[in-house]
């Protein structure tokens, strides 16, 4: 079987084209544009080629973009005092300091600074708490992209063995959870595994997320699998050139055995700054728009992808956040955004109990 290769790049593409007319209907609607803050600290120079596209991409699909570089001798101090002005400006929607830091600063006590609904990494132990318990909230980056790279091969991935290799907070665990929601059978596998190629083998979706270049062999696949390489490793080159990008799968091997399969680059990478793009639209208008964006690369009409991210009622957010919720009516991009007031008003529109369309803001944010 020669496997299908997942365009990361051609999705992300659509992903940003639909948000850039979803941004314009709610500046029209706000009076202002929704807005991104992004921090770096150094000068690693992959981060302050992230932070780059991360600007001209919030341009290009109309968002404000607030870039803070800041020198690599910077204090734990002065970055905190950035973020804490970062939550209290009205214009400055979503907050995302580029990781990793330096070694001098803590970065979990920076990611815990960030307001929790200008969180647009979803780092913050509040969101991922909310993800670990099936509420709703904002969501990593990388593990939403990933989803939609997935569900662009495979809509309802219901019951598949989904393995996912690497447990790190930005990627493993989050994805972990997201597969879990999708009604996966997951597990989750690390460096201290055992016998870490049988269980690939027993994958029907495999998650690539530990950082090694090429771990995983070809004989390490599922005939007919789905295959995820969030791996992005350079590898060593001679001389001043840069060396070649690698993912953490062995791609030459992996693509004669898969059914599908992302590249690297051109897979997850792309998807990263697009779904940070979204998320940022997210934390703006306060409505978590999930199920639209499933709907969009699945096919599927709003309702039924609703349907799909339902759990039980018991699982609705807590009394302390409010929330209004913009359903589409269909898949089309043009179709109309209809707010309603609060979340129990739609609850009885959609007689569904809804549990990934509404996005948490503390009351005192309304
Ligand atoms: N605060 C955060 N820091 C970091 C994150 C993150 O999600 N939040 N993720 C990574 C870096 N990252 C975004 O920040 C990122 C990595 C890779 C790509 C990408 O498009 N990669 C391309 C290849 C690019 C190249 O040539 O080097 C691809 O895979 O096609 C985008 C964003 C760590 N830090």
């Amino acid at each position: 079987m020669q496997a299908s290769t997942i365009d990361g790049k051609a999705i992300a593409d659509k992903v940003r084209a639909e948000l850039a007319i979803d941004v314009a209907q709610w500046a029209a609607h706000a009076g202002r544009r929704p807005g991104l803050a992004v921090v770096l600290v150094g000068n690693d120079p992959a981060s302050e080629v992230y932070v780059g596209s991360k600007a001209r991409q919030t341009v290009a699909v109309g968002m404000r973009s607030f870039e803070h570089r800041l020198p690599a001798e910077t204090s734990q101090t002065e970055l905190l005092a950035l973020i804490a002005r970062l939550n209290a400006d009205d214009t400055v929607d979503g907050i995302l300091v580029q990781l990793p830091l330096p070694v001098h600063i803590r970065s979990d006590l920076v990611i815990r600074a960030i307001d929790p609904a200008k969180d647009v990494d979803g780092f913050h132990p509040e969101n991922a708490g909310r993800l670990t318990s099936g509420l709703t909230g904002l969501v990593p980056c990388t593990p939403l992209g990933c989803m939609l790279l997935l569900r662009s091969v495979e809509p309802t991935p219901v019951g598949l063995h989904a393995v996912v290799i690497g447990r790190s907070n930005i990627v493993g665990r989050p994805i972990a959870q997201l597969l879990l929601q999708a009604d996966c059978t997951v597990t989750t596998a690390h460096s201290r595994s055992r016998e870490l190629p049988e269980l690939c083998r027993m994958a029907d979706i495999l998650i690539a997320a530990v950082g090694r270049p090429e771990l995983v062999r070809g004989d390490w696949i599922k005939p007919g699998a789905i295959v995820i390489d969030v791996g992005i490793n350079r590898l060593p080159a001679a001389g001043a050139a840069k060396g070649r990008l690698v993912g953490d799968v062995a791609f030459a091997e992996a693509v004669a055995v898969a059914r599908a399969i992302t590249p690297v680059p051109g897979g997850v990478g792309p998807m990263t700054i697009a779904c940070l793009l979204h998320n940022t639209l997210q934390a703006a208008r306060p409505v978590y728009g999930l199920a639209e964006l499933q709907a969009r690369h699945t096919g599927q009409t709003v309702s039924a992808a609703v349907c799909g991210l339902l759990r039980s009622p018991r699982r609705r957010r807590p009394s302390r956040f409010s929330s209004s919720l913009i359903l589409r009516t269909s898949s089309s991009s043009s179709a109309m955004a209809r707010p309603t007031p609060c979340l129990a008003a739609a609850l009885s529109q959609t007689k569904a109990s809804i549990r990934s369309t509404v996005v948490p803001r503390p009351l005192a944010q309304q």
